[in-house]
Parts: C-alpha cells; structure tokens; sequence
C-alpha cells in the first residue's frame, strides 16, 4: 500500500487549506488516482489495522438494497449512525440507487451482471449512486431530509465502471471527496473485494481496481494520526479467500469471506467529521 503513503505525503505537501460543511477544515488536492493490481493481495491498509467486518457487513447491506441501519447494528456495525434518523433510516442512499434507482425497480448491479456475461467488451458497465432527483437540501438537517425522501448525505464513491480485457475484470471507481484517513483505506478495501466478488460469479479472472478522486483531504483533526501512519513502513499485503460455491452476487454472506496473513499495525483512531 506505497500508494496510500504516497497521496498523504501528495496531500501534505501540496494541499491548500479549506474550510468544510463540517465546519472541521480540511487540507486538500482535487484530483488524483491510485491503482491496486488485485492479483498483488488484498488491498487492506497495515499502516493500520482496519476494521474488516465494518467494510464486509457495509457491501453486502449495500448489496441488499438496504438504506437502514438496522442490520448494520445487529451486526455489530456503527460507522452509519450519525447520519440516520430516530427509525433508524439513511434515505435513498447507496443501496437504494444500486438495487432501485430513483425508486423505480432499475436494478443497476443486476445489469452489471448481466453485461459482464453477455457483452464483457461494453463501455457502458457502470452504476451510478448520483442521483440529483434525491440530493439534500444543505439547510435543513440529515432527519429533515430523510423525511423529505432525500438521502442524508450525497454519495461520496458516486460512479463507478467495469472493464473486461483477455478475461480479467477491472474496476474504476470516482470519488466526488474523500476522507483520507477514515473513509478512503474503508472505500478501497470495499471496491476491490466488490471486484473479486463480480469477478467470481462472472466467471472473470481479477484485474486492477483504479481509484480516482475529486476533492480528496485531511482533516485538521487527523494529522498526529497520518504522521503516526507515514512513520510505520507498509508491510505484505494479506489474501482474501471468497467461497467459490457461491454463484450470484446477491448470494455472498459474511462467513463466505476469509483474509489470510494480515499482520498490521495497532489500530489509530480518529474523529469522524459529522
Ligand atoms: N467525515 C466522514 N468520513 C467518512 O469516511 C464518512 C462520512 N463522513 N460519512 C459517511 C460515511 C461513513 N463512513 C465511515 C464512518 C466512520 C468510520 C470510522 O469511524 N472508522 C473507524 C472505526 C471503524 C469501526 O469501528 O468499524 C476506523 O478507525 O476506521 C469509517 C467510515 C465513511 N463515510
Ligand atoms: O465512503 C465514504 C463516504 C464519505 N466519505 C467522506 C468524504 C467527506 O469527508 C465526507 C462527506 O462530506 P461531503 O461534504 O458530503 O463531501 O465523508 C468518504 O471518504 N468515504
């Protein structure tokens, strides 16, 4: 994970100050893009240890279409709690643009499925969760617009493109913003395990998994904790094994995930930005 040293020494070396919604501040770039062969390991940061079951539940409740965070809860999974209202509820955010956009019944990871299989030499395999019919009003709360039926927050990793060449499966991703230190080492493990798992059940060998970004910052509240990263040097990546009895991609539960020889560094934690 050179990569992710790398865009923080990017970030603070050549980031600009900026205020946020947040009100927190940010260092920040616009514009940059990392590349993770996925047949190189899994891409899960050791500059840190990461929370792999936060990242597996969040991608399959995505994949389930679900917007509340009642089954993240019962699995143990709080990184959504802030943003949802007193049922529990997110609005139309991911889940429900990827299974159901805009609410009517266009299931865009089905057809991604279905086009990887069909016609894997498209340029049109994509899924978009911007969707500006739902966007939120920024002067009203997060439970005013889930109310509203707006999502609580815009997505962040909006859009995101499947590429086949001699039979192994790429993915790029675009992400309007990015937390470096919170969101992003969750955002790259997410995409690259979706990769493996549309890989697997297209019958695809693994390709790269391209991460490009918009407006990607520090905040002013994790410095100490990237400097404590950029001190620790990357260690092997470790492998992650899919069960490969399972056949569609709404199929996959967590005990189908298995990571082998991860050996990070102790966890560093760190305030998220409400
Ligand atoms: N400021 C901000 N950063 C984000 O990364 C972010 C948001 N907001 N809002 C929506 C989602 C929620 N995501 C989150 C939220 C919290 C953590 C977090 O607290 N991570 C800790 C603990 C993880 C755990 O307990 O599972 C970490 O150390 O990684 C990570 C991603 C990503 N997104
Ligand atoms: O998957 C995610 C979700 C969110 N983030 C970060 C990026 C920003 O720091 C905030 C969202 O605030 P906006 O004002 O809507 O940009 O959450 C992330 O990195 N990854």
């Amino acid at each position: 994970m050179e990569g992710y040293q790398n865009l923080l020494r990017h970030i603070l070396e050549n980031g600009i100050e900026k205020v946020d919604r947040t009100g927190v501040g940010t260092k920040s770039i616009f514009g940059y893009q990392m590349r993770f062969d996925l047949n190189d390991g899994f891409p899960l940061l050791t500059t840190k240890k990461l929370h792999l079951k936060s990242i597996i539940y969040e991608l399959l409740w995505f994949l389930k279409g679900d917007t509340n965070i009642g089954y993240l809860q019962g699995n143990g999974v709080r990184i959504w709690n802030e943003w949802a209202d007193e049922n529990c509820n997110l609005g139309p955010i991911y889940g429900a643009q990827w299974r159901n956009w805009n609410g009517e019944g266009i299931d865009q990871i089905q057809t991604v499925i279905d086009t990887l299989k069909n016609n894997p030499d498209s340029r049109r395999i994509l899924v978009s969760a911007w969707n500006p019919c739902v966007l939120p009003d920024e002067s009203v709360s997060f439970p005013e617009n889930i109310k509203n039926g707006k999502a609580a927050l815009p997505p962040c990793h909006a859009f995101f493109q499947f590429y086949v060449a001699e039979g192994r499966l790429s993915c790029q991703l675009y992400q309007r913003s990015a937390d470096v230190f919170l969101g992003v080492p969750f955002n790259i493990a997410s995409y690259a395990l979706l990769t493996m798992m549309v890989a697997q059940v297209c019958g695809l060998q693994l390709g790269m998994f391209i991460h490009t970004f918009g407006d990607v910052h520090i905040y002013n509240n994790h410095f100490e904790q990237i400097k404590e990263q950029l001190s620790r040097k990357p260690k092997a990546l470790p492998q992650m094994h899919i069960n490969p009895d399972v056949k569609s991609i709404f199929n996959f539960s967590f005990d189908d995930f298995e990571l082998k020889n991860y050996d990070p560094y102790p966890v560093i934690k760190g305030e998220v930005a409400i």
